[in-house]
């Protein structure tokens, strides 16, 4: 069975979650990508792609942000909520301006450009969206746009910036996924690991 696991932020407490269940060492070599443990391969995937190697069937089975598989609308089976890397995805903008709410078009920055387009298409405002990757806290600053939809977990680079989260738009945490093919062909494999990491998650502190 090959599992995508992500690099990044999510990485260390996923492999603690793997190193209970096969009670071993979880490490992925400074450059290597992947790994084989007692008939299990295991590979060593960016977070956005984690979603594009399950859907793909590259990987039976992954562990990836619900952010990233909202905004990607991955075709995949979600198994379980690890409960890992909670954040929310938000519309933000500069402290104490509210005036983008009485524009007729809205211009919003952001990496998540499908939930951003959804979330005004839904309640029926007008926007245009401006695709950036990274540091998108500081388009509304230099006017690029009226707001930002950004991840938001602390709260911390908002502040820092004199900005503050308008509207949540949805909630992540990491979800255990799998191949809708895979799931049929490795059932059982699949709910006997579903099965450990559930019993990991019984004795597990929070
Ligand atoms: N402060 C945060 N910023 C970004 N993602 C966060 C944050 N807190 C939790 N997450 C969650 O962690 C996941 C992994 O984030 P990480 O920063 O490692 O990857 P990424 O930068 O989104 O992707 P990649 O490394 O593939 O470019 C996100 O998809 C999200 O669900
Ligand atoms: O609420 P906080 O705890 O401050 O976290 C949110 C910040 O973290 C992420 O950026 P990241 O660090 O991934 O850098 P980026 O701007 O290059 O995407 C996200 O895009 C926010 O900027």
């Amino acid at each position: 069975m090959k599992i995508a696991l992500p690099k990044g932020r999510i990485a260390e407490e996923v492999l603690e979650i793997f190193e209970q269940i096969f009670n071993e060492k979880f490490e992925f070599e400074s450059r290597k990508l992947v790994f084989e443990k007692s008939g299990f391969k295991f590979m060593n995937v960016r977070n956005w792609d984690v979603a594009t190697y399950v859907e793909k069937q590259a990987a039976d089975i992954g562990v990836v942000g619900f952010d990233v598989i909202t905004e990607l609308n991955s075709d995949v089976l979600e198994l379980f909520d690890l409960g890992l890397g909670k954040c929310r995805v938000s519309v933000a903008g500069i402290k104490g301006d509210d005036s983008y709410k009485n524009k007729t078009q809205i211009v919003v920055a952001t990496k998540l450009v499908n939930i951003a387009k959804n979330y005004f298409n839904q309640k029926g405002i007008p926007a245009k969206i401006i695709k950036l990757n990274g540091s998108i806290e500081l388009a509304p600053l230099v006017g690029l746009s009226d707001v930002i939809v950004d991840i938001v977990q602390t709260g911390g680079t908002l502040r820092e910036n004199g900005m503050e989260e308008k509207e949540v738009i949805m909630y992540s945490s990491a979800r255990l996924i799998a191949n809708k093919n895979s799931f049929i062909e490795k059932k059982k494999e699949i709910l006997d690991l579903l099965d450990r990491i559930k019993e990991v998650y019984k004795t597990r502190k929070k």
